[in-house]
C-alpha cells in the first residue's frame, strides 16, 4: 500500500490496541487503520476501543478494518467515531484509493501530500472537465482501476457525473472495444426490469413474441452499467447476486443457463449504508459490488471547477447556436462561484445553455444571469385582470402541485421525459419515481 500512497507517506505498524494507543498519545498521525480484531487488549468491546483511539488520535482519520462484512459492526465503528469502515481482505491500491477518497472528503489531502501531486493536474479527462484536486483524485482513481475487471461502485449526488465516470472507466479499460450497456434501475418498471437485464425467452409471457437478449448479454465482453442500483427490487437483487457469483444467467422463461462475461459498474446517489439499514438493499450484494468505490464530490466542494465548467459549456453551446459570447463579468463569476449548486454540474450546464439560447451574445452580465435563473424556476408573472377574490385558486396538496409542474414540463417537450428533467434540473429517474408515487397516492385517495 505504501507504494500506492504519496512517496513521502510514512507508515508505522504496531500490533495491538495498547501499543497503538501509546503511539497516538505521543505522536501525530493523519490516518489510523485500526484492525478491529486486534484491539481486545485495549477494551473488551471493539466499539469502545475505537472510541478511545479516535480520542487519542485527535485530528487523524480513523479507518476501521474488519474480518467480516457486517452492517452492525460497520455502524458500531462509525458510531464510535471511525471515519470509514473497510472489510478485509483489501488490496493496497484499493486501500490507497479509499484513503484518498476519505482525505478528499475531510479536506486532508494537503497533509497527505496529495495537493502537491495534483498541482500539474489535468483540466479535462475522458469526458470530465475540471482541474480541482478533488477531480484530479477522481481521474487518478479511474486511471488506476479502469483496467481491472472488479466491480466499481460510484456514489455522488445527482448531476455530479456518475454516468460520465462509468463511460470513462469503460473507455480507459481493456473492454473499450466491446459495448458499454447502461440500464437505469429507477427508470424501468419493476415487472419489466428482469427481462431488460437478463433477457426473455419467446413465449415467456404475453407479448414475448421472440427471444431477446437483456442488457447483461448485450454487454458480453464489455461493461454493464447499473445506474441507480439503489432502486432495484429486492427479488431482482437476489438474481443479480447469483449472476455476479456464478457469471451465468437465465433469460426470463428459460430453463438453461448462459455464461456472460461483463465488468459491472453501478452507481447511486443514495447512501448505500442507509439503504442496507432500511432493508432496501441486500448487504451481501452491496459487498459484492462495493469492491472499487469512487465518490464524485459535489460541485460546491470544488469551487475552482465552477468557472472552468461554465466557460466550457459557454463555448460549446455558443458554437452549437452559432452565437458569439465574451466572458462572464467579474460579478457573474463571483455569483456562480459562490452558489450552492444542489443540482451540481447538470444545473450549471442547464443554466449556461439557457443563457446562450436566451441572449444573442456579448459579455454575460448579472442581469442576464438573473433572467436565465428566473426562467429556470418558471416564475413568469401572469397578466391578471380578475378581482383578487376570484383570482386565488384553491391550495392543492404539495404532491399535486409538483405533479402539475412536472407534467406541464413533459407536455412542453412533447412527452420527452429526459428534456423535461433537464429543464427542471432533476434526473429523469426522479420523474419516473415520482410518477410511480403519484399513481399510488391517487389510488389511495
Ligand atoms: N466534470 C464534468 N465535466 C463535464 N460535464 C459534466 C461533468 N460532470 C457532469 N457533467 C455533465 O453533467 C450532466 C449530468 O452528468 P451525469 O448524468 O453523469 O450525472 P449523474 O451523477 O449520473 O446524475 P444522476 O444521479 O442524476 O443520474 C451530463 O450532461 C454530464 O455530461
Amino acid at each position: 500500500m505504501a507504494q500506492c500512497l504519496d512517496q513521502a507517506a510514512r507508515i508505522t505498524v504496531v500490533s495491538g490496541g495498547k501499543p497503538a494507543a501509546e503511539l497516538l498519545r505521543d505522536g501525530t498521525f493523519d490516518i489510523v487503520l485500526a484492525d478491529l480484531s486486534s484491539l481486545s487488549d485495549l477494551a473488551e468491546h471493539s466499539d469502545d476501543a475505537v472510541q478511545r483511539l479516535v480520542r487519542l488520535a485527535s485530528g487523524a482519520l480513523l479507518v476501521a478494518l474488519s474480518d467480516g462484512v457486517s452492517v452492525s459492526s460497520a455502524v458500531g465503528a462509525m458510531r464510535a467515531g471511525a471515519h470509514d469502515y473497510v472489510a478485509k481482505p483489501i488490496n493496497g491500491p484499493t486501500m490507497a484509493a479509499r484513503i484518498g477518497e476519505l482525505a478528499q472528503r475531510h479536506g486532508k489531502c494537503r497533509s497527505l501530500g496529495m495537493e502537491a501531486r495534483n498541482a500539474a493536474g489535468l483540466s479535462d479527462f475522458a469526458g470530465f472537465i475540471g482541474a480541482s484536486s478533488a477531480m484530479q483524485f477522481v481521474y487518478e482513481q479511474i486511471g488506476r482501476i479502469a483496467t481491472s475487471s472488479a466491480p466499481v461502485f460510484i456514489t455522488g449526488e445527482s448531476g455530479t457525473g456518475k454516468d460520465v465516470c462509468a463511460e470513462a472507466l469503460h473507455a480507459k479499460g481493456q473492454r473499450a472495444g466491446k459495448r458499454l450497456v447502461a440500464i437505469n434501475c429507477a427508470a424501468i418498471p419493476r415487472d419489466l426490469m428482469e427481462s431488460e437485464l437478463f433477457g426473455v425467452a419467446r413465449g415467456a409471457f404475453t407479448g414475448a413474441h421472440e427471444d431477446r437478449k437483456g442488457a447483461a448479454e448485450l454487454a458480453d465482453g464489455g461493461t454493464l452499467f447499473l445506474d441507480e442500483i439503489g432502486e432495484m427490487d429486492l427479488s431482482l437483487q437476489s438474481k443479480l447476486l447469483r449472476f455476479l457469483q456464478t457469471g451465468t444467467l437465465s433469460r426470463v422463461g428459460e430453463a438453461g443457463v448462459r455464461h456472460v462475461d461483463v465488468r459491472v459498474i453501478c452507481a447511486t446517489n443514495r447512501n448505500p449504508m442507509q439503504l442496507i439499514a432500511e432493508k432496501k438493499f441486500r448487504e451481501d450484494l452491496f459487498y459484492r459490488l462495493h469492491v472499487l468505490p469512487i465518490h464524485l464530490p459535489p460541485l460546491r466542494q470544488r469551487p475552482t471547477d465552477i468557472m472552468v465548467l461554465a466557460r466550457h459549456f459557454l463555448a460549446r453551446y455558443a458554437t452549437e447556436e452559432h452565437k458569439s459570447f465574451g466572458d462572464y463579468s467579474a460579478e457573474v463569476s463571483s455569483m456562480l462561484t459562490a452558489a450552492e449548486w444542489p443540482g451540481n454540474v447538470r444545473q450549471l450546464q442547464n443554466l449556461v445553455r439557457r443563457l446562450v439560447v436566451m441572449f444573442d451574445g456579448g459579455e454575460i452580465t448579472a442581469t442576464m444571469l438573473s433572467a436565465a435563473d428566473i426562467e429556470s424556476r418558471g416564475v413568469t408573472p401572469a397578466v391578471d385582470t380578475q378581482p383578487r377574490s376570484e383570482r386565488r385558486p384553491p391550495i392543492l396538496p404539495m404532491w399535486q402541485q409538483e405533479q402539475r409542474i412536472i407534467e406541464d414540463a413533459i407536455a412542453r417537450f412533447s412527452g420527452n421525459v429526459s428534456l423535461a428533467a433537464a429543464a427542471l434540473e432533476i434526473s429523469p429517474s426522479t420523474i419516473y419515481r415520482k410518477r410511480q408515487g403519484w399513481s399510488e397516492l391517487a389510488s389511495a385517495s
